[in-house]
Parts: C-alpha cells; sequence; structure tokens
C-alpha cells in the first residue's frame, strides 16, 4: 500500500499510477511481508521533479542526501532501487556479484551490442570475459602506446591549422568534439586495427557510428521502449535509420572478422602475449582473439563484443579528457603544478609507460576528473533472486529485503560526491588521492580510503577506496579497457597540454548524458586555443617525436 498512500499524500500522481506502481512493486519483490526485515525508504520526490534541463543522474543526488544511501524511487508504473554507499555497493559488485546482471540495461543495449561483454547475461558473460581479458596485456599496452602518440599528433597537426586559418594566433574549437574523433580513431586502431581517420574525414562508417549512439542515448532516455512494438523499425523514421546505421557498422565488422580468419595462425596464449609488439603488423585485439588456439570463432559474438568494445571505449575515454581539460581551465594552479611535471618528466619526448609510471600528479588528476565526472554515472543492475542488502551508514539494522527481479541504480554520481566518504567533496584537488580518509560513523563497515591500499595499481581505485570511488565498475564485471583507456587519456593530456593554452570560450558547467553511459556536455566545450610560448631562452614547444605508424586497414 506504500505507493498507493505515497501518490495520494503528495498529492500528486493518479489512481493509476498508483496501481501500477503497486504491481510493479510486488511482482518485483520490495513489499514483500513474508520476507521480514524493513522496507526501504521512499524518494520524497516526483517524476515531475526530473523536468528541466537536469540530468536523472544529477536529480537523484538531492534524494540521496534526504532519504539515505539507499532508497526507492517510482517512475511511472516503474521502481527503482538507488544506492549510494560504499558497503551496499560493495555488496552488490562483489560479495554477492553473482546474484545481478544488466537488467534494463541489457534491454536497451541488446539490439546494439547483442550478447557483448557489457549487456551480457552471466551465462554468455562468464566465457567471453575469460577469452578477452588476456587480450589486454602489458605488451599489446606498450605497442598502443605508440599509436597513442601518432593519433594525438594529427589531432595536434589539426590544432594547428586551425590557428594558423584564424589569423590571429588563437582559434576558437569545441574539443570536445575533437577528443570524440582522437577516441573514435584510437578505438578502431586498437580493438580492430581499422583507421577511421575521423580527426581528418567523414565517412559512413563514422556517421553510423554517432547515429547509434545516438540512439542508444535517446532509448536510455525514453520511458515506453515504442521502438520494441511490430513495424516500429519499419514505420518511424528515426528506427529506419537506426537499422541502417547498424547495417553499415556491421557490414564494416563483419569485413574485419572476415580478413582476420582468413590470415589466423593459431597460437598458444602466451606465445600471443610474447610477441614483439613493436615489429607485429596488426596489433589489435581482433587479431588476438582469433589466433587464439581453441578461440570461440563465432562470427555473431565475435561482432557482438567488437560493438561493445568500439561503443564502451570511445565515448567514455573522450569524455574523461574533455572534463579533464573543462576542470583545468578553471584550476589555474593544478594547471600550473602539472605542467612543471609533464616538463620535468617528460619533456619533448613521445610518452611511454615509463613516463606514465613517473607521473603521479597527471594520474590523480585524472582520477579526479573521473570522481567529479563519472563515466557512466550510473551503473544499473537486476536481481536475479531474493537478496538482503546490508544497512550501510544509518540503514536499518537488519538491512533491507529484496526480490527476484529488483531493479537497482549504482549512483556512481552519488558515491563520488558524497560528503559522508569525501572531505570537501566538490572540490576538484588531486592532492586528495594522497591523502587517508576514514568516517567512524560507519561503524567500522567501511574501510575508509586508504592511499597504501592501492597497491601495484598506478591509480586510485574501488580496492584503496573500499568501493566509494568506481570510475570502472568494482568486482568481476569491473572495465577490462580501464588501462587502455587511463594510458591513452595520459598521452593525450602530456601532448596537447605542453604545446597549447586552453581557455573555455564560453559555457556555463551544463551536463547531458548520452548512451546511459557518457556525460557529455550540453553543447560542447568550446575553447580558445593557442600556441603554448616557450620559456624565455627556449625554441617555442614542439609537436612530440615522431612514433612508428601502424599498419592499418581503412
Ligand atoms: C575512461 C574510459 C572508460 C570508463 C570510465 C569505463 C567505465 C566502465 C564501467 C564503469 C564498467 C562497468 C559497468 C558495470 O559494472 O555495469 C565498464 C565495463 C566495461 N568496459 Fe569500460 N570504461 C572505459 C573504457 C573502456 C575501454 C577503452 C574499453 C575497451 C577497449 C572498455 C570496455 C569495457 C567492457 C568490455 C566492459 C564490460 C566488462 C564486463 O562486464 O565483464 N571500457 N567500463
Amino acid at each position: 500500500m506504500l505507493a498507493l498512500a505515497y501518490a495520494f499524500v503528495k498529492g500528486k500522481g493518479n489512481l493509476r499510477d498508483g496501481l501500477s506502481r503497486l504491481l510493479t512493486e510486488v511482482s518485483q519483490g520490495y513489499l514483500q511481508p513474508d520476507m521480514g526485515g524493513e522496507s526501504i525508504p521512499t524518494a520524497e520526490g516526483e517524476l515531475s521533479d526530473l523536468a528541466g534541463d537536469e540530468p536523472l543522474f544529477k536529480a537523484l543526488y538531492q534524494w540521496f542526501l534526504d532519504s539515505g544511501g539507499v532508497y526507492k524511487l517510482a517512475f511511472g508504473p516503474k521502481a527503482f532501487i538507488v544506492v549510494s554507499d560504499p558497503v551496499v555497493v560493495r555488496h552488490l559488485l562483489k560479495e554477492n556479484a553473482g546474484n545481478y546482471d544488466k537488467g534494463v540495461l541489457a534491454e536497451i543495449l541488446e539490439p546494439i551490442m547483442g550478447k557483448g561483454l557489457i549487456p551480457a547475461d552471466l551465462e554468455t558473460w562468464k566465457p567471453r570475459r575469460r577469452a578477452i581479458v588476456p587480450a589486454f596485456h602489458r605488451a599489446w599496452l606498450g605497442a598502443m602506446v605508440a599509436m597513442f602518440n601518432a593519433c594525438t599528433r594529427e589531432s595536434a597537426a589539426k590544432l594547428d591549422r586551425l590557428i594558423a586559418a584564424a589569423g590571429d594566433g588563437e582559434a576558437v574549437v569545441d574539443m570536445e568534439e575533437e577528443f570524440l574523433n582522437l577516441g573514435l580513431d584510437i578505438i578502431g586502431l586498437g580493438v580492430f586495427n581499422y583507421d577511421f581517420r575521423s580527426i581528418t574525414r567523414e565517412s559512413p562508417v563514422i556517421k553510423a557510428v554517432y547515429g547509434v549512439l545516438k540512439e542508444a542515448e535517446h532509448r536510455s532516455t525514453f520511458y515506453i521502449p515504442y521502438w520494441n512494438l511490430p513495424l516500429a523499425s519499419v514505420l518511424v523514421p528515426r528506427q529506419r535509420r537506426f537499422r541502417a546505421d547498424l547495417a553499415v557498422i556491421n557490414a564494416c565488422l563483419d569485413g574485419l572478422i572476415a580478413a582476420a580468419k582468413r590470415t589466423r595462425q593459431a597460437t598458444d596464449e602466451e606465445a600471443l602475449q610474447a610477441r614483439d609488439y613493436t615489429k607485429v603488423r596488426d596489433p589489435s585485439l581482433l587479431r588476438f582473439l582469433v589466433d587464439m588456439r581453441d578461440a570461440d570463432l563465432d562470427d555473431r559474438q565475435l561482432r557482438d563484443d567488437l560493438m561493445t568494445m568500439l561503443i564502451a571505449g570511445h565515448e567514455t575515454t573522450a569524455a574523461v579528457l574533455t572534463w579533464t581539460l573543462f576542470a583545468l581551465m578553471q584550476q589555474p594552479e593544478v594547471e600550473r603544478k602539472l605542467l612543471a611535471e609533464l616538463d620535468a618528466e617528460v619533456g619533448d619526448e613521445a610518452v611511454t609507460l615509463d613516463h606514465i609510471a613517473r607521473l603521479p600528479y597527471l594520474r590523480a588528476t585524472l582520477a579526479e576528473s573521473l570522481r567529479l565526472y563519472p563515466q557512466p554515472p550510473i551503473l544499473i543492475r537486476r536481481a536475479l533472486g531474493d537478496d538482503v542488502l546490508p544497512p550501510g551508514l544509518r540503514g536499518a539494522p537488519g538491512g533491507y529485503p529484496i526480490g527476484k527481479g529488483a531493479d537497482l541504480f549504482i549512483s556512481v554520481w552519488n558515491l563520488h560526491r558524497s560528503p559522508y566518504l569525501w572531505r570537501d567533496p566538490d572540490a576538484f584537488r588531486p592532492e586528495r588521492f594522497s591523502e587517508a580518509h576514514a568516517n567512524a560513523d560507519f561503524g567500522g563497515a567501511w574501510a575508509g580510503y586508504r592511499p597504501e591500499a592501492q597497491g601495484a595499481s598506478l591509480y586510485p581505485n574501488e580496492v584503496a577506496s573500499d568501493f566509494a570511488f568506481i570510475p570502472f565498475g568494482g568486482g568481476m564485471r569491473k572495465c577490462v579497457g580501464d588501462q587502455f583507456a587511463l594510458t591513452e587519456a595520459a598521452v593525450a593530456l602530456v601532448l596537447l597540454l605542453r604545446r597549447y593554452t586552453f581557455r573555455l570560450e564560453g559555457g556555463p558547467e551544463r551536463v547531458g548524458m548520452a548512451t546511459g553511459a557518457t556525460i557529455h556536455t550540453a553543447n560542447g566545450l568550446r575553447v580558445r586555443v593557442a600556441a603554448r610560448a616557450a620559456p624565455a631562452g627556449q625554441p617555442a614547444v614542439p609537436a612530440a617525436a615522431e612514433t612508428p605508424a601502424l599498419a592499418t586497414a581503412s
């Protein structure tokens, strides 16, 4: 009865809304008197509160402060449990991760990624994860760094051209768009050795990739899945376009898979990882997946996995670069400190993994950007069986029973900005990652942030923060591309920050949301870009030293 009472007490909603909510809750097992335990607090808000410019993940923050680290939110006929407490998140992602799949997210992404690693049900996911993880090995990452340098130099050459064309030494550039082009070229080369060349040209495949991303965004923010209706893909123009875009990308991926199979050389995993990747003509992930002895070479599965990585690894990394630049333009002191580190450790050399290991402030800056602007801001889960969520901070002592089918939003945004987990949570301050932080109110249930617990990892992670910092998720479904993405972002930042000055041209901080995964600016990141003057007595900052280009398809 809770939902009905709630709808009337608030004086909003109507009887039908209340009934459909009640049905949803009962069918999803939220109201299960037989399970005992307290019911989850309900957020004091309504769907209409979400109207306006504010994206969903931002609206969830105020309700978190008002209602606590576990609360329930009804969306018309749908109800979700919103989780913003690290103890509960640890339970969902690690301790009882096998009880959850991707639920609503899988429903939205299935038409695009099929049974790729992100939306995959647990049975499909297990063997694919086992096959894909070894492909992300260190020697491959080393080869990728050379490619990151080469692609960033292409971006720099374009910025040089734009500055020269502007005539007054300064060009106004949408850096979000430039980072998206850079991210697309890099993911194409790294994952399937395909050169989109999106920095310098337009192509039907690139247009199709952006078309599909746009449709994914539309679907993740539209409440009624009309695209599942019979004939929708024929009668609705945007759905027709979507099908056409998918066909273009699929044809491209199918061609690449067929070519990789024609030249297959089955090899053991160890031997594949021991290849000299500086000399390999095609060091891509696809090559590794196809060449691995006993590999599953099902065309459809390979295509789903490639499509997943294309989409998962492109906008996300571009968004990290966009938001890091956005933050640095407003933090001259952080930028000054960062530049001093880059000048001292890298200078004009091409960036290597060894350099990055010696750049702690750069790494902390990227982590701080991911803390304040996490991509994705929300992780989605659905319970495969009944469970009891731990109480977390000030929750019901016995925790909260939930039923099979319950839908959960893990709010990464709320965790990363939680006043219970971070000192001065809204400030951009990379230094925080070298300071320990604890909160006795958790009664020992949250271990706090402990820099020394980071272990061998170069970046702060879910272990050091006991699930308060999870930009790449955590537990068994943690991102497989985290090192790839962070290295790409590090190389691009080193080269571009040393070569140019960036000044915010306009636009207040406004965020939108794409593909249910990426926080993007609402109207681009318009920036005044100029060549950085060299310190007195030194030559102008040159482009980075040459790195060998890779042989590619395009
Ligand atoms: C800064 C860039 C990136 C961020 C912030 C990011 C973030 C994430 C997050 C949060 C998850 C976990 C999702 C969940 O638990 O529901 C994830 C999963 C995944 N990511 Fe990334 N990602 C990034 C880059 C990449 C790249 C470059 C690739 C591939 C080349 C990639 C491939 C994947 C895949 C395949 C999964 C699914 C893993 C599984 O379920 O086993 N990501 N990513």
